[in-house]
């Protein structure tokens, strides 16, 4: 295919997302799999399109004085993505199979500079509706953090120290550009390339396919890593899912002590199992609940981990089409599940045993108001401070921007060039 065809295939695409508001991963999925003819390079670009032109929406929209699917993707081409009007011209007089010539209105919008009189949000490429929380988070630096967020994530790894060592895999991964990641001592990254750039698939290599590391954002190490599960610990990861945060919660355990995975959805718990053999995790416990409960664990953790169900408003890189389908009532329901998770959570802490709250939202309602409110109906509860964990944990590494009094961190593709995540620590006084 060339170009032509390809923008074409990115508007089909856009255009199914936007009017049936159907999952934008299934949807190119099912593209290709109707268009057999396009190869994976093929595919690789017309996702790049779709999903560039999802982080960007409200700003290509603004320029574009339109936020139809052919004026979204005509812009990511010529403005995101720096090809220029003439490349564009170019492409859809050459291919029979791209989308009509340009009208006379849509090359000069595409000619014209940068809108002067953008509102903040749109050029942030943030829901307007969420506007006022996230200056409440970062203030002056909101367009920013905003924009950081409509970039494409890097790929990042979390070397498994059960059964491997950085140095070692650093050379093994040599050939796809993976280096260190900048914070958490066991990450390796691949940076996001632009454009047309297609990124390696890691999972076909050997050491992923041997458990030597995983596939995991620097935040999601970090959040592990600041825990500080400990060899011989009693653990409990109660918001387990696919077992992501598992899997580095073991690791720091080096198989010693006893870890157990738990989730209110059995579903969301099922790759959990071939990911922990995958990875050589034998102190661990999973726990389901059709087939068992926690109530021997009540009072008895050093450390219950709680990787809240969120609105994921710190992982738009990665999920864009996320963004802009999050709606009030989404936020409040999840405002809800937090309520409802801490409040179970808390009965398997021990007295001196700690309670970690993470989510992958930026949004204070799910965060810092949470911890807030926990606190106070808790009086058997208190802070620590996630920052001196930072410290201790990360000596020479910068500390965080975003800190709330208490300690409480928040991560975000702007400062700390992660995911966007929130860290809080608590320990059981009484
Ligand atoms: C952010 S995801 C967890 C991701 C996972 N920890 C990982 O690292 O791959 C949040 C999880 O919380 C679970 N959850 C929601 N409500 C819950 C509840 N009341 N009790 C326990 N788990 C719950 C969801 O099923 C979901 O799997």
């Amino acid at each position: 295919m060339k170009d032509g065809g390809r923008l074409a295939a990115a508007i089909e695409v856009l255009d199914e997302v936007e009017r049936r508001h159907r999952p934008v991963q299934v949807v190119l999925k099912e593209w290709g799999s109707s268009h057999r003819f396009a190869g994976s390079g093929d595919r690789t670009v017309i996702g790049n399109l779709v999903f560039d032109a999802l982080r960007n929406r409200a700003s290509l929209a603004a320029h574009m004085q339109d936020e139809c699917p052919r004026a979204l993707a005509l812009a990511t081409y010529v403005l995101t993505w720096d090809k220029g009007l003439e490349a564009l011209t170019t492409v859809l007089n050459e291919d029979r199979h791209a989308p009509e010539a340009l009208t006379e209105a849509e090359a000069d919008r595409l000619a014209a500079a940068v809108p002067d009189d953008l509102q903040p949000w749109q050029a942030a490429d943030v829901p307007e509706w969420l506007w006022p929380k996230f200056t409440a988070v970062f203030g002056g630096d909101a367009v920013t953090e905003g924009r950081a967020l409509a970039q494409r994530a890097p790929v990042d790894m979390r070397v498994n120290t059960l059964k491997s060592d950085r140095e070692k895999l650093l050379k093994k991964l040599g050939h796809t550009g993976a280096q260190g990641t900048g914070l958490s001592p066991h990450g390796m990254r691949i940076e996001a390339k632009p454009g047309l750039g297609r990124m390696p698939h890691v999972q076909a290599e050997e050491g992923y396919r041997k458990g030597w590391f995983d596939l995991q954002d620097e935040a999601s190490q970090l959040a592990a890593l600041l825990a500080g599960a400990q060899p011989g610990q009693q653990v409990l990861d109660y918001c387990a899912g696919g077992g992501g945060k598992t899997l580095a919660l073991a690791a720091a355990m080096q198989n010693k002590g006893q870890l157990y995975a738990y989730d209110a959805d059995r579903l969301r718990l099922a790759p959990i199992h071939e990911r922990l053999q995958r990875a050589g995790v034998r102190n661990i416990q999973v726990r389901d609940p059709a087939s068992s409960t926690l109530d021997d664990l009540k009072g008895q953790m050093d450390l219950v981990f709680i990787d809240a169900p969120c609105t994921g408003t710190g992982v738009w890189r990665r999920r864009p089409d996320s963004k802009w389908k999050l709606t009030e009532k989404a936020l409040n329901d999840r405002m809800n599940d937090q309520v409802h998770v801490l409040d179970n959570a808390k009965e398997y802490v021990k007295v001196g045993g700690r309670l970690v709250y993470a989510t992958c939202s930026l949004l204070p309602e799910e965060n810092a108001d949470q911890i807030s409110r926990f606190l106070s109906a808790n009086a058997d509860f208190a802070p620590v401070s996630a920052l001196d964990s930072w410290t201790a944990m990360l000596p020479g590494k910068p500390v965080p921007a975003y800190v709330t009094e208490r300690g409480d961190l928040t991560l975000t593709p702007a400062s700390t060039k992660t995911d966007g995540f929130f860290i809080a620590i608590l320990e059981r006084t009484a």
